[in-house]
C-alpha cells in the first residue's frame, strides 16, 4: 500500500495463498529493479512535488507522447509477473508520462490488477525492469508518492468518513499538526464530494460512496501519481462523469500523474494515453487519436478488435508495430 492501508476485511480475506503471491514490504527484497545508471536521472526529472518542476496535462501539444523513460512516472520493459504457477504478465513494456491520464484498458483476466499491483510494489514473482518516479516499484521513497485505490473499498465500516480519513492522515504524516491534518482532510472531501457525509460512519455509506471514501484517503498526501484500479466499476453515469473530471482536474491543476484501469472501453476516450492489454500482453501503448489512425477504427473499442485480430494472427509483430 501507499497512502492507505488495506482494509481490516481485506486483511481478514487473506489466504496463505494470497499471501504467497503478495510481495513483502520491504523492496529491497523485490526482484523488480531499475535500470543501473538512469536512476538519478529519472528522480530528477519525474514526478517532482515542486508546481514549477511537475509536467501538466496543459503544458504543449506534445504534452501526451509517451516521451523518453528518462522523464516517465513509470517505465517498464520487460515486465514479467508469475503467479500461481502461471505468467500473467509476459515481458510487456511501456512508459506511462507525468502529468497525464494513462488508461490501463483490456477485458477482464488479462492482468491488469496484476499490473497494478507490481508498480505499488504489492506483487510477488515479479521480473523485468519497473521503475516509478524514478525508483523501484516499492522503494520505501515511493509511499508518500504514490496512491492506491484498490477495486474493493478500503475504509473502516464502523468509523465516520472523516475518522476514517484522520486515521489515515495521522498514518500518512504523523508529524502533521491537527489544524494541518484538518486542512487535508477538508480539501479530500471537497474533491470526492463527500462534505455533506463526513459524519457518517462508513459502514452506512453506498457502495459508490464508500469507494469515494478510498480515493480520498489516496488523495490526503498530495500524490505524485495516483494509480486506480477500475474506480467507475458499479457507479451511476452521473457519479462516474464527475469522477473523470476530478481526474482531469487533478492532471491539469495539481500535475498528478494518473493511471486508471478499466475493462469499459468508453472510458478509453477520456484518457490522454491508452495501454491496451490482452492475455498478459500489450497491444497498444499510444494516445486514442493515435490508435483510431492508426487501425482505421472510429473508436477506440473498434481499435481494440482490429488489434486483438491482427495479434491472433501474429502476436509478436502487432506488438512491435502498435507499441509505441
Ligand atoms: N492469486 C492468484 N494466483 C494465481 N493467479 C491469479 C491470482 N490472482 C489472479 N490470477 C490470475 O491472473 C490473471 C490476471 O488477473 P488480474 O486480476 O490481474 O486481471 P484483471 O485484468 O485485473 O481482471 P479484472 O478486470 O477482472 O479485475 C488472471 O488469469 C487470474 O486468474
Amino acid at each position: 500500500m501507499m497512502n492507505k492501508s488495506p482494509a481490516p476485511e481485506d486483511a481478514a480475506d487473506a489466504t496463505p495463498d494470497a499471501a504467497a503471491d503478495t510481495a513483502p514490504d520491504a523492496p529491497a527484497d523485490t526482484p523488480t529493479r531499475g535500470p543501473a545508471d538512469s536512476t538519478s536521472d529519472t528522480t530528477r526529472h519525474a514526478g517532482s512535488t515542486s508546481g514549477t518542476t511537475r509536467r501538466t496535462a496543459e503544458s504543449g501539444t506534445t504534452r501526451h507522447g509517451a516521451g523518453s523513460p528518462d522523464h516517465a512516472a513509470v517505465h517498464a520493459d520487460g515486465l514479467t509477473v508469475v503467479r500461481g504457477g502461471g505468467t500473467v504478465l509476459d515481458g510487456i513494456g511501456f512508459t506511462v508520462p507525468p502529468g497525464v491520464i494513462t488508461g490501463l484498458l483490456g477485458p477482464s483476466g488479462c492482468g491488469k490488477s496484476t499490473l497494478i499491483r507490481a508498480l505499488v510494489g504489492a506483487q510477488a514473482g515479479v521480473t523485468g525492469t519497473l521503475v516509478v518516479l524514478g525508483h523501484p516499484a516499492g522503494h520505501p521513497a515511493l509511499r508518500p508518492r504514490v496512491g492506491y485505490v484498490t477495486q474493493a473499498p478500503s475504509v473502516y465500516a464502523d468509523l465516520t468518513v472523516r475518522q476514517n480519513l484522520d486515521y489515515f492522515a495521522t498514518v500518512l504524516n504523523p508529524r502533521a499538526t491537527a489544524a494541518e491534518r484538518r486542512t487535508g482532510i477538508e480539501r479530500a472531501l471537497a474533491d470526492v464530494d463527500l462534505t455533506a457525509y463526513a459524519d457518517r460512519l462508513a459502514g452506512r455509506l453506498s457502495g459508490g460512496q464508500r469507494s469515494r471514501v478510498s480515493l480520498a484517503v489516496a488523495l490526503l498526501g498530495t500524490p505524485d501519481l495516483l494509480v486506480l484500479d477500475e474506480p467507475t466499476v458499479g457507479l451511476d453515469p452521473v457519479l462516474r462523469r464527475d469522477l473523470w473530471d476530478l481526474f482531469h482536474r487533478l492532471a491539469s491543476e495539481r500535475g498528478t500523474t494518473l493511471l486508471v484501469s478499466s475493462h469499459v472501453m468508453d472510458e478509453a476516450e477520456r484518457c490522454h494515453r491508452l495501454l491496451l492489454m490482452r492475455d498478459g500482453r500489450l497491444l497498444a501503448d499510444d494516445t486514442p487519436d493515435a490508435l483510431r489512425a492508426r487501425t482505421g477504427a472510429d473508436t477506440v473499442e473498434d481499435a481494440f478488435l482490429r488489434l486483438v485480430d491482427r495479434s491472433g494472427t501474429d502476436a509478436d509483430r502487432s506488438t512491435r508495430e502498435y507499441t509505441r
